[in-house]
C-alpha cells in the first residue's frame, strides 16, 4: 500500500471527539462500571461511506472494548458509542475513522438493482469485496468463511438477482458487521485520557449528622430559656449508624469533629454571643485542646473515633469528614504560624466571609505568604485522617482557596491513596465550580437544592448530565444544615418525598441532612435556614417514635436507596433523557443503560436497564397529564412490545404495573404518591 504524507487529518478525518476536557489538558472522568458516552465527527471526501470505532484502552495500554459507533442525526457526521471501563486507573480512549466498503457497495447496489441497472456488475463488485475481506489476515476465521460463502452466492448466476442481493443483507451478516465491520484506510484519531475512579467517587447516597446531637442529654433548662446538655459522643452516635445503614446510605458525613474555639463563639440562631453552655459552631475549628488533627474532647478519643469508623465499615458505610481550612482565633496555628493569615495594618486579622454570610468566629487562611508551609500542613492533616480510617472528605468552601492548592493536594493524596474522594462544597459561579472538578474534586454540591419548577429542573438536569458531566459530578442534596429551601418549608411531606425521589434518581450522587426524614421544616423567619439550627446547638431527635407513629420518611428513603442499588441505569449520569407531559408541573425523565457492546474479555451479559421517572412537582394538588415518551431513548426491542406496540412498566415504589406506549395518561396525587419510578419490564426471551 502506498504511504500517505503525515497530516493531522489522515485519510479519514476524525474531529471534535468527546468527552475531552479543555483539549485533553484534564482527563474526562468516570467510575468503575459506569457508562461513558463518546462521540466524534467522522466524514470524508466525496460520497463513499465511512464508519467509526470507539476503542477503550486499559491503563496498561491493552484494548478492553471496541465498539462500532452509530451515526447521529442525519447531516451532522456525528458518531456515538458507549464505553464501560471496569476498573480504576488512568484509561484512554480513541476514535478510529475508516472507509466502509460494504456500506458504499450496499447503498449503490440497492439503488441500481432496485432500478434494474448494471445488476450483474453490482453483484460482481460485491463478490469481489467479500472475497477480499475473507483474504484479509485480520478477519477472524469464522467471518472469513461466511464472507467466502457470500462471494460464491453473489457470483451464482443460477440464482435470481434478488436472492443473491438478499443474501448480502441478511440479519446474520448485518449483526456480524455491526460488531466487526469490514474496514479500510483505518485512521486513528489519537488517544484521550479517561480517569476511572472507584464507585463511591461518583455514585453514592450520603447522610449527614452531627455526632454531638446523637445521644445528647438535656441536663437542665434555665429560667432564661437556655439549656445545658451533655454532649453526644462517638460511642452514643455509633448507635445511629445502624439506622443510617438500614436506610441504604453509603456514606455518613460528619461536620467537623475538632475542638471548637471560644473566642467569638456563636450562640443559638447564629447570634454573636454564646452562653456558657452553648457548644459553638463545629466549623470554628481550633482551641487550646488542639486544631485540625485533634478530636473534640466531648466527642471522645482517637480510639472512640476508630471504633465509630469500624462500626460504620461493618455496616457497609464509609465515614466522610469535613475539611474546613480555617481557624478559630484560638487555633494553635494562629500563634504558631501567624504567616498563614492576613494581618491588617492595625495588627488584627479580619474574620472570614462568604458574602453575604459573615463568619465572625473564624479567620480565613492566606495561601500566598507561606504556600509551602501551609500546603505541607494540610497534607499532613489529610494523611493523618486517612491513617485513622477516613477516605472521603467534604471540603468546606474550596472556592475561597486557590485552585493550584487543590490540584496539588488532591494529586498528592491520590498518588498515595487512589481511593480518596473529595466533595467540593462550593456554591459559587460556574467557572470556579467547574474548575474545582477539573482540579480533581470527585464530587460537587449543586444548585439542585433550589431548582423547583419543571423548566428549572429540566434545564439543570440537561446541564449536569450532558454539558458538564465529563468533569463535574453533581451531588443532589435535598437539604443541608445551611439550606432549608422554601419549597420544603411550605410543601409538607409530599414536598420532602418528591424532592428525594428526584434527587435519588436524577443523579448518581445524592445527599440528605438528618431530620429530613422527619420533615423538619421550621425556618428562622425570613431565611432559608433552619430555626434553632443544629450548627449552634445540640439537637437530639426521637427517630424511633416518629417511625412508630408513621411520621417518618425513613421507609421512603430506604426504598429509594434500594431502587438505586437494584437499577444500574441510575448509577450513570450522562444518560438522562427528558420526555414531555401536557401538565407544566409534571416532570418526566428516563435513564437507560443498554447491554454493553464490544467488551473484548467476553463479559457483558448484563441486560438493558431502563427507569422512567414521573414526578408531580406540585406538593399541594393532584395533577393529571398525558406523558409522551421519546421511545427510541428507552432501548426497547421488538420482544419487549405486545401486538399494540405497548410494553409493561412496573412502579418500583408501589408495585403497580401498567402497559405503556408512546402516549400515557398519568395522575399523581401528592397526598398518596407524588412520583412514579417505573421500571420497563423486558422480555426474558
Ligand atoms: O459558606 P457556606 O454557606 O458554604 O457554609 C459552609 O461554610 C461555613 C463556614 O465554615 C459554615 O458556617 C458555619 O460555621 C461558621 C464558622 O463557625 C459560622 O460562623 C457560621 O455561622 C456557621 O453557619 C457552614 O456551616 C458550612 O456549610
Amino acid at each position: 500500500m502506498k504511504r500517505l504524507p503525515a497530516t493531522r487529518f489522515g485519510r479519514i478525518p476524525v474531529t471534535d471527539v468527546q468527552p475531552v476536557v479543555d483539549g485533553g489538558r484534564f482527563p474526562a472522568k468516570a467510575v468503575t462500571g459506569q457508562d461513558v458516552p463518546v462521540s466524534a465527527t467522522c466524514f470524508r471526501e466525496g460520497h463513499d461511506a465511512v464508519g467509526a470505532t470507539a476503542v477503550l484502552y486499559r491503563p496498561d495500554g491493552s484494548a478492553a472494548q471496541r465498539v462500532r459507533m452509530v451515526p447521529g442525526a442525519p447531516g451532522t457526521d456525528r458518531w456515538h458509542a458507549t464505553l464501560r471501563p471496569d476498573a480504576a486507573g488512568a484509561w484512554t480512549f480513541e476514535i478510529e475513522g475508516w472507509d466502509d466498503p460494504y456500506g458504499t457497495w450496499h447503498h449503490a447496489a440497492g439503488i441500481k438493482i432496485g432500478a434494474g441497472i448494471e445488476e450483474e456488475l453490482m453483484l460482481a463488485e460485491g463478490a469481489r469485496l467479500f472475497a477480499a475481506a475473507a483474504r484479509d489476515r485480520k478477519t477472524a476465521a469464522a467471518d472469513a468463511e461466511l464472507f467466502r460463502g457470500l462471494a460464491r452466492v453473489l457470483e451464482d448466476t443460477d440464482r435470481s438477482v434478488a436472492d443473491r442481493f438478499a443474501a448480502a443483507e441478511s440479519p446474520e451478516l448485518t449483526a456480524l458487521l455491526a460488531e466487526r465491520p469490514i474496514r479500510r484506510h483505518v485512521t486513528r484519531g489519537g488517544a484521550y485520557p479517561l480517569l476511572v475512579e472507584r464507585r463511591l467517587a461518583g455514585q453514592g447516597a450520603w447522610y449527614e449528622f452531627f455526632p454531638r446531637s446523637e445521644g445528647a442529654v438535656l441536663e437542665e433548662e434555665y429560667d432564661d430559656g437556655t439549656r445545658r446538655y451533655t454532649s453526644g459522643t462517638f460511642a452514643t452516635a455509633r448507635h445511629r449508624l445502624d439506622a443510617v445503614a438500614r436506610m441504604g446510605f453509603d456514606v455518613v458525613y460528619l461536620p467537623p469533629i475538632h475542638p471548637i474555639g471560644r473566642t467569638h463563639r456563636k450562640g443559638p440562631n447564629n447570634t454573636l454571643t454564646a452562653g456558657e453552655h452553648d457548644p459553638g459552631s463545629p466549623w470554628a475549628i481550633g482551641a487550646a485542646e488542639g486544631g485540625h488533627d485533634a478530636i473534640h474532647p466531648d466527642l471522645g478519643t482517637v480510639e472512640d473515633f476508630a471504633a465509630f469508623v469500624d462500626r460504620a465499615r461493618e455496616l457497609g458505610l464509609e465515614v466522610a469528614l469535613d475539611l474546613a481550612l480555617q481557624a478559630s482565633p484560638d487555633h494553635p496555628w494562629v500563634a504558631e504560624h501567624p504567616q498563614w493569615f492576613t494581618t491588617r495594618a492595625d495588627g488584627s486579622i479580619a474574620y472570614a466571609e462568604n458574602p453575604p454570610k459573615k463568619y465572625q468566629d473564624i479567620y480565613p487562611l492566606n495561601f500566598d505568604n507561606d504556600p509551602k508551609g501551609l500546603r505541607e500542613e494540610v497534607l499532613r492533616i489529610v494523611l493523618l485522617w486517612i491513617e485513622r480510617g477516613v477516605r472521603i472528605f467534604r471540603v468546606d468552601n474550596p472556592h475561597t482557596k486557590p485552585l493550584w492548592f487543590w490540584e496539588w493536594l488532591i494529586r498528592e493524596v491520590s498518588q498515595l491513596h487512589p481511593d480518596a474522594v473529595f466533595l467540593a462544597e462550593a456554591f459559587t459561579r460556574p467557572a470556579m465550580m467547574h474548575a474545582l472538578g477539573k482540579a480533581g474534586f470527585q464530587q460537587s454540591y449543586t444548585y439542585f437544592t433550589w431548582r423547583n419548577t419543571r423548566e428549572e429542573l429540566e434545564e439543570y438536569l440537561t446541564e449536569v448530565s450532558h454539558r458538564t458531566s465529563p468533569y463535574f459530578r453533581p451531588s443532589f442534596w435535598v437539604n443541608t444544615p445551611d439550606i432549608l429551601p422554601e419549597f420544603l418549608q411550605y410543601g409538607g411531606p409530599a414536598a420532602f418525598k418528591l424532592r428525594a425521589a428526584i434527587a435519588a434518581t436524577g443523579s448518581p450522587l445524592w445527599g440528605v441532612y438528618t431530620g429530613y426524614e422527619l420533615c423538619e421544616n421550621a425556618a428562622r423567619p425570613g431565611s432559608g435556614e433552619y430555626a434553632d439550627n443544629e450548627k449552634y446547638e445540640y439537637k437530639p431527635r426521637d427517630f424511633a417514635a416518629a417511625e412508630a407513629e408513621g411520621r417518618s420518611l425513613a421507609p421512603y428513603l430506604t426504598r429509594l436507596n434500594e431502587i438505586r442499588r437494584a437499577h444500574p441505569a441510575l448509577g450513570d449520569l450522562a444518560n438522562v433523557h427528558l420526555h414531555t407531559s401536557t401538565d407544566e408541573a409534571t416532570l418526566v425523565f428516563s435513564k437507560s443503560r443498554p447491554a454493553p457492546r464490544g467488551l473484548l474479555d467476553g463479559a457483558g451479559s448484563e441486560p438493558t436497564d431502563t427507569v422512567l421517572v414521573v414526578v408531580n412537582l406540585d406538593p399541594h394538588a393532584a395533577r393529571e397529564s398525558t406523558v409522551t415518551l421519546d421511545l427510541p431513548a428507552l432501548d426497547l426491542t421488538p420482544g419487549d412490545l405486545d401486538g399494540d406496540g405497548r410494553f409493561e412498566v412496573r412502579d418500583l415504589l408501589t408495585g403497580q404495573s401498567w402497559r405503556w406506549g408512546e402516549h400515557n395518561y398519568v395522575r399523581l396525587d401528592p397526598y398518596q404518591e407524588p412520583a412514579h419510578i417505573l421500571h420497563i419490564v423486558r422480555s426474558t426471551a
